[in-house]
């Protein structure tokens, strides 16, 4: 196909240009900054998925495979200057089934989930998440369990069979009892399936709570900076002996000792939670870099946050010249 003739100046110059934008975007707007980091995260989860794939196809569907997609998904919190910092792990029953019960604010919850995820365990998820391309299946081959939460009566049947599985199995599974996202700085009421599960496999309920990420995250205010995020494993609660009747209680009283743990490592929030992380970007945009502005565009996404220089004098100038002319328009 013949391109008209000056196609690629125009084509370059609209290279450049975007060359310019993003990493102006970047440095200017934590909007865009926030949506560069998600498409990233999104895009590098789909990724790494189409890579495990034909690693876990080897074994089938099989929950040994989540330990592929574990290793896969450890690195990311290095990606985005994030330390998770876990404790308790040492609550884990060392060689049973059981069912672990975690809050969920985010997608983000997978790096604090690949952080402690014990063996052969999987987590439930709404079916949906089956359709998400490549990490769609990724979960399917690693054993993910799929609830369809429109559908009450199936959801429960299949809770049903996971507690014959966790026995027969010696599968361990994940759920988030809130039943969805919830980023308020609470908890949702919880739902009672995973309890109705664990009282049906009389098996015990370790609860597991990640701290608030409002310090370096906040979907509302598009707020993804680096920063820091506690993960904690709480002594196992038994059900041996209970009965369905005695569910409501079990979830309640799971729930607020999850709370109170949760306001405990969230609170000292501002102060002791999010130390911001220098940047890479820094120093890759430097001006004495020896690397070119476009291979810095793919990497600074992906070296974000651990190096220590301060600003370039570029990125200086760039800030305060938006700075002086937000501050003008302010004024006037
Ligand atoms: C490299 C690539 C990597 C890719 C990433 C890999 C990692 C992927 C990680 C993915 C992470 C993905 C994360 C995600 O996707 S999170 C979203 C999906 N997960 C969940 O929804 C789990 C939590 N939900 C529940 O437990 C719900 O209760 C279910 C879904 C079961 C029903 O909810 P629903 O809203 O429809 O109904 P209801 O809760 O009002 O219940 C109705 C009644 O039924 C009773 N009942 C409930 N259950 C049972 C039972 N088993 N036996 C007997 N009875 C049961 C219950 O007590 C109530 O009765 P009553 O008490 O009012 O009298
Ligand atoms: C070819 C099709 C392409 C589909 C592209 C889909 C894009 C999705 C990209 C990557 C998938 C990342 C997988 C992350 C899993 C995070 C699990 C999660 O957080 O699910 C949400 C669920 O707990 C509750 O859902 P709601 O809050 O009720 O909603």
């Amino acid at each position: 196909m013949e391109l008209w003739p000056g196609a690629w100046t125009v084509l370059l110059l609209l290279f450049l240009l975007l060359l310019f934008l993003l990493p102006t975007l970047w440095f200017c707007s934590p909007s865009a900054k926030y949506f560069f980091k998600m498409a990233f995260y999104n895009g590098w989860i789909l990724f790494l998925a189409v890579l495990a794939i034909p690693v876990c196809a080897v074994r089938g569907r099989n929950v040994e495979n989540m330990k592929i997609l574990r290793l896969m998904l450890l690195h990311i919190k290095y990606l985005y200057g994030i330390r998770v910092e876990v404790r308790g792990a040492h609550h884990f029953p060392p060689s049973q089934p059981y069912v672990v019960v975690s809050n969920h604010q985010s997608s983000l919850d997978l790096l604090g989930m690949m952080e402690v995820l014990p063996g052969r365990c999987v987590p439930i998820a709404k079916r949906e998440l089956l359709w998400a391309g490549s990490a769609g299946l990724a979960c399917w081959l690693a054993g993910v369990i799929f609830i369809d939460r429109k559908r009450t009566g199936d959801a429960i049947s299949v809770m049903s069979e996971v507690a014959q599985t966790l026995l027969t199995q010696d599968v361990r599974v994940w759920v988030f009892p809130e039943g969805t996202r919830n980023h308020n700085g609470s908890m949702l009421p919880f739902k009672r399936g995973a309890f109705h599960l664990a009282v049906q496999a009389q098996v015990p309920i370790v609860p597991i709570v990640m701290s608030s990420y409002q310090d370096f995250y906040c979907k509302k205010e598009r707020r993804f900076t680096s920063g820091r995020c506690q993960v904690r494993v709480l002594p196992p609660v038994p059900t041996e002996g209970l009965t369905p009747d005695d569910v409501p209680a079990l979830a309640d009283r799971v729930r607020h000792s999850m709370l109170t743990i949760f306001r405990e490592i969230s609170t000292d929030g501002r102060g002791g939670v999010a130390q911001p992380t220098q940047r890479w970007e820094h120093f890759i945009l430097s001006p004495v870099s020896p690397l070119p502005l476009w291979s810095s565009l793919l990497l600074y996404p992906t070296f974000y946050g651990t190096i220590p220089p301060t600003p370039s004098p570029w990125i200086q100038w760039t800030q305060s010249f938006v700075r002086r002319k937000t501050h003008a328009a302010a004024g006037s």
